[in-house]
């Protein structure tokens, strides 16, 4: 056969198993609820670039004819598509490989990330229905707060519909470590691309737990008054944030490329990368609470392994026994709401 009929031939057979002709990759369709918020937009500019996305399905109650047309515009090769309201979120979902949700409304100064809880919790559990009936496949990645409760649930959304696959579910806490990398290279003085510092727990207050005694590279330059501070800073980043917008909103572009540095580890892990490894929260058995963020390797099917949390320093063994209390009435308030 002359060498273009033995190309064209081979392009068909990966265009039928679901192969993209040009970039050898599997087709892999994201979609984005909230997409025209402050985390979505960004968040929608960097799925376009993923260069492992080959459908962008960007939803949101109003704005996204918008969003997409703008985006669209850009030379990489996802082809974008933007759908507003119920009657197109069925579309909008159908054959997603994986669904980012950064939908609902974001905190204002003097705010917990409960106190978003009576608006967002409705608006999760509708997504949650509709990705049960459209695209019950997919990997959910979820962003809207509070995650300590939305994830629940979800689950439970999932549960009721028959579809729940624990290793499908996952609540985004990148943010989290991005922030612990950089508030440690900054005061160890090692350079920040190089950082690398687990986060467990969840994602509140003092539900999160950076491990600096397992941050690589590790140093010796920091005393247990320098670890109390970065603790403290990772935990009250969201609020750092929230207070200096003073009124406009929450973490949006820290929050997209954090989202994106997320949802890129999922596509690999499909697409068969061995050894993905992030935190996040998800279905758990590391602690006696049923959901919790620690590191997890990415595969196939979504989860492969929740990994352990590893050697703790004893500053960080009492931070673990502390955050269990507000943890677990976060995730029972979830459940609760989802069964109500
Ligand atoms: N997991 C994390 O680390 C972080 C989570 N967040 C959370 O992400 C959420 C979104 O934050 P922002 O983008 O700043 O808020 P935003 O208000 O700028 O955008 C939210 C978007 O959601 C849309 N929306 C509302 N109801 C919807 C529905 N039923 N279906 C689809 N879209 C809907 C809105 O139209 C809006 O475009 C908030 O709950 C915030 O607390 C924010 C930062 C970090
Ligand atoms: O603090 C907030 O409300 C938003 C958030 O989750 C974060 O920035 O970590």
């Amino acid at each position: 056969m002359r060498p273009s009929l033995m190309r064209s031939a081979s392009q068909v057979l990966r265009r039928r198993r679901g192969y993209s002709s040009a970039s050898g990759q599997p087709e892999r369709k994201v979609a984005i609820l909230g997409a025209a918020g402050g985390i979505g937009q960004p968040l929608s500019l960097l799925m376009k670039l993923n260069p492992l996305v080959s459908s962008l399905s960007l939803y949101d109650i109003a704005g996204t004819p918008g969003v997409a047309a703008d985006v669209s515009h850009i030379n990489a090769p996802a082809q974008v598509k933007g759908f507003m309201g119920d009657d197109q979120l069925g579309e909008a979902l159908e054959g997603s490989d994986i669904v980012i949700i950064p939908a609902g409304v974001p905190r204002k100064p003097g705010m917990t990330r409960d106190d978003l809880f009576n608006i967002n919790a409705g608006i999760v559990k509708n997504l949650c229905t509709a990705i049960a009936k459209y695209c019950p496949n997919a990997l959910v990645n979820m962003i809207s707060n509070p995650v300590n409760s939305t994830v629940p649930i979800a689950a439970e959304v999932f549960k009721k519909a028959g579809t729940y696959d624990e290793k499908k579910l996952f609540g985004v806490t990148t943010l989290d470590v991005v922030r612990a990398k950089t508030f440690y290279a900054g005061k160890a003085n090692v350079p920040v691309t190089d950082v690398n510092v687990p986060v467990v727990g969840g994602h509140a207050g003092i539900t999160i737990l950076p491990l600096f005694s397992q941050a690589t590279p590790a140093t010796n330059a920091l005393s247990d008054e320098d670890i109390k501070a970065l603790t403290k800073r990772t935990q009250d980043g969201g609020t750092e944030v929230v207070e200096a917008k003073a009124g406009k909103g929450s973490a949006t572009l820290s929050m997209a490329y954090a989202g994106a540095v997320f949802a890129n580890a999922c596509l690999k892990g499909l697409n068969g990368v061995p050894d993905v490894v992030e935190c996040s929260f998800v279905q758990s058995t590391v602690t006696e609470l049923p959901f919790f963020a620690s590191k997890v390797k990415l595969g196939k099917n979504g989860v492969e392994e929740v990994l352990g949390l590893g050697q703790l320093s004893d500053f960080e063994k009492e931070g673990l026994e502390n955050l269990k209390g507000e943890l677990k009435a976060s995730i029972e308030k979830g459940i609760k709401f989802a069964n109500a």
